[in-house]
């Protein structure tokens, strides 16, 4: 093994056999050099590189840009809501780059809103297109700005800049998901508004009722129905633009006095964030009127015409053609008077002013006499859901004792409360006055027991009497949703 690296080493050129070999390839490449430098010349050289380059690495031209500006400039146009929804939608797009930001509080808003400053930029992305925001006129650009001549007269305004290609996508996708969002969002945040009509015009007020679904005392299971059927009419603008209907909904609320009718009305609204607008049909003056009346109310409300059965106006289409014919029933239930419109003309309005208007509108009737209403009124997509509001059940006992004394899951006395209330016709309202008697519960369910004790007492004492006068006892309600 030594000897065959001492053999290696011996055939290895010597030291100054290499240094001889170096110097003359040093001497050959400077010739070759200098010869180089003679033949081509330092221009030609560099273009020679530059086509080389442009050859391998083509840098691309930059793109066209479009730009579009969102104003407020316009002749014919109110309120640019754009402006509106593009000011929003950058408030949640206010990111560290940006350094200057307005900042402020509203009368009607809960928290501190933020917005963008002028000659602030965002850069936004949808669908792959890169998009760049900036609030005009800029404070050092603004004589510029105005010497290019936007029009704004100094009024802020937001430039939107993006490649030329994507124009379509920003027009329609882009700016029309902006503003789909700020309908949402200002939804949410709005105060909700109860509207009454004390003449020929709606006054607004804010509306605080406090009663949700959670608080309305119910059947559970009626309940739910009300809050899915909700869901899928707001769900299903394109559904009823397809199909080519109103995008309304009718809900028909009866039962007895107290059983919660107002209270359900006030549930969906806050569940929906819907205004309640109250149609007084009494003082609708003729058909002009209501229709005035109806084409005043927004979208996303709830219109509510209450004891249905107690405007003589709407109560049968056989009256509209028969006016003459008193009866007693008539003058029980409303003043006797000569009709100022018709049920037909109600019922009209509702699907036809409503169906040329793409919004979605819930209308809900409430009586305490369903059996009184005109059939008309009851029909299929006039009254899609019917809903019986029932004396307090065992379960909607539980729902008022958690509102009212907070008292959650079970309680010693509840098996008795339950029991009485099985056979008892008490109505929620009734109940919930006794609930509010004393703050400790266990008190106040003691009272509770004694009060339907005696409810019960008085029932067998009337159905003694009545047994020993030859007449009949008491029926007992039930609660039933029907479509
Ligand atoms: N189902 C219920 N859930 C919760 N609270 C109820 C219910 N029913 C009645 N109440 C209580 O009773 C009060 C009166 O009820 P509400 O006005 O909703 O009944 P109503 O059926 O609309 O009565 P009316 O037919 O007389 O207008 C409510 O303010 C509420 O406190």
């Amino acid at each position: 093994m030594a000897a065959s690296i001492l053999e290696a080493v011996k055939q290895m050129p010597s030291t100054s056999t290499l240094l001889t070999a170096y110097a003359s390839f040093s001497t050959t490449s400077m010739l070759f050099r200098n010869v180089y430098r003679e033949i081509v010349p330092e221009r030609l050289e560099s273009y020679l590189v530059d086509k080389f380059n442009s050859f391998f690495y083509s840098p691309k031209p930059s793109p066209e840009r479009d730009t579009f500006i969102i104003d407020d400039d316009w002749d014919d146009l109110d309120r640019n809501d754009l402006l509106f929804a593009a000011r929003a939608y950058l408030s949640t797009k206010i990111g560290p780059k940006n350094k200057r930001i307005r900042v402020g509080k509203f009368p009607h808003q809960k928290k501190v809103s933020i917005a963008l400053a002028e000659g602030e930029t965002v850069l936004d992305e949808f669908d792959g297109i890169e998009i760049t925001w900036k609030l005009a006129p800029d404070e050092e650009e603004g004589e510029d700005d105005n010497n290019n001549n936007n029009n704004c007269d100094g009024m802020n305004y937001f430039e939107i800049h993006f490649e030329k290609r994507h124009r379509e996508k920003v027009l329609e996708g882009y700016l029309g998901h902006i503003l789909d969002l700020y309908e949402k969002l200002s939804h949410k945040e709005k105060s909700l508004k109860l509207y009454t009509r004390p003449n020929t015009s709606w006054r607004a007020m804010d509306l605080r009722h406090p009663t949700t679904f959670d608080t309305v005392a119910m059947d559970l299971e009626m309940k739910q129905r009300i809050m899915d059927d909700l869901d899928r009419f707001v769900a299903r603008k394109e559904f009823y633009k397809r199909v080519g209907k109103a995008w309304k909904r009718g809900y028909l609320l009866y039962g007895p006095p107290g059983t919660g009718k107002s209270s359900l009305v006030a549930a969906m609204a806050n569940y929906l964030n819907f205004d309640i607008y109250v149609l007084e049909l009494c003082e609708i003056s003729g058909d002009y009127d209501l229709r005035m009346a109806l084409m005043g109310i927004d979208n996303k409300s709830i219109t509510v015409v209450e004891d249905i059965d107690c405007n003589s106006e709407v109560r049968s289409r056989s009256k509209d053609k028969d006016d003459s014919s008193d009866d007693d029933d008539d003058d029980r239930h409303s003043n006797r008077r000569s009709p100022r419109f018709t049920l037909s003309t109600l019922l009209n309005c509702i699907d036809g002013l409503w169906s040329s208007r793409a919004e979605e509108r819930i209308v809900v009737f409430t009586t305490n006499h369903k059996e009184v209403l005109d059939p008309a009124l009851l029909r299929p997509g006039r009254m899609d859901m019917q809903i019986h509001l029932s004396f307090c059940k065992p379960q909607a006992f539980r729902t008022l004792a958690s509102n009212y004394l907070g008292v959650k899951g079970e309680h010693p006395l509840f098996p008795e409360i339950d029991e009485l209330l099985e056979g008892l016709e008490v109505t929620p309202a009734a109940v919930a006055e006794e609930l509010m008697r004393d703050e400790d519960g266990d008190v106040v369910l003691k009272q509770v027991v004694e009060f339907l004790r005696a409810k019960k007492a008085e029932i067998e004492t009337r159905k003694e009497d009545n047994k020993s006068d030859g007449g009949d006892g008491d029926g007992s309600a039930s609660s039933d949703v029907s479509n």
